[in-house]
């Protein structure tokens, strides 16, 4: 078994993460794994479960007793975006805003850190791809620190915000702005807002998607070839 080239692409909500790092998967033709799926799926999970995850005295034992019963399965093939836990299709429904407003809640366990991230460490090394595009929050720093292109994607905030707002139903476009405050919790578990030593930043907030994708793939084709 060969072991597959990591492209680790970490960065802040409605940078582009996901869309510019599947794009990039596709131009390498490699897999691509979108973390934030996992912890999204989880709270999925939780909420389907009958958890309370606004009540204060919830405790974190009782999030991670669903571990052991939360069967996820995520598409690394660029080309097909599906996620599912027990074989129920959630690929949309964890995209919805209920989703984003509760999953720092999840996100902020640590044991949930680690069971998530020996996870990823697996499906990554069980690609059939030469690489692999990893994006989320931690894995320029954590997840996968010794990856040999490491990247973090920012864009100002004005426009993450805008760029999200375009993604939603417009009936919730409202809540894209719910962004900053999700960055600011998360913010408080992993640093994702500045580039640890050797991570090349890249910012859209003047690149159109093209031109980011662009951008990305030539830190890529430098990290290979280096
Ligand atoms: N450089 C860019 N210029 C214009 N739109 C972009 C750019 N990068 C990403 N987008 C768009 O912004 C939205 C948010 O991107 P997404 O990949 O979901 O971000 P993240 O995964 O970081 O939350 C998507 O609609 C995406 O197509
Ligand atoms: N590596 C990661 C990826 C996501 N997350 C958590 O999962 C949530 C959803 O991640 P995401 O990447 O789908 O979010 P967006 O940036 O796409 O809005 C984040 O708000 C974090 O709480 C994390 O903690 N670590």
């Amino acid at each position: 078994m060969t072991v597959p080239l990591i492209v680790a692409i970490d960065g802040p909500a409605g940078s582009g993460k996901s869309s510019i790092a599947r794009a990039v998967a596709r131009a390498k033709s490699f897999a691509f794994l979108d973390t934030g799926a996992a912890y999204r799926a989880l709270t999925w999970f939780a909420l389907e479960s009958g958890l309370d995850l606004t009540d204060p005295d919830l405790t974190d034992a009782s999030i991670l007793d669903l571990l052991p019963n939360w069967e996820y399965v995520i598409s690394t093939d660029p080309d097909v975006e599906l996620v599912t836990v027990g074989g129920v299709d959630v690929t949309l429904a964890i995209r919805e805003p209920g989703i984003s407003a509760h999953v720092s809640r999840i996100a902020r366990i640590p044991a949930v850190r680690t069971h998530v991230n020996d996870l990823f460490r697996a499906i990554m090394f069980a690609v059939e791809q030469p690489g692999v595009v990893a994006e989320g929050r931690d894995i320029t720093t954590v997840v996968a620190p010794d990856a040999p292109v490491r990247i973090l994607l920012t864009a100002s905030e004005e426009v993450r915000i805008a760029r999200r707002a375009g993604q939603l139903a417009p009936a919730a476009a409202a809540s894209a702005a719910d962004l900053v405050a999700r960055d600011r919790a998360d913010a408080q578990v992993v640093d994702f807002l500045t580039a640890a030593d050797g991570v090349t930043t890249v910012d859209s907030t003047e690149l159109d998607f093209d031109e980011t994708v662009a951008a990305v793939v030539a830190v890529v084709d430098a990290g290979i070839h280096s």
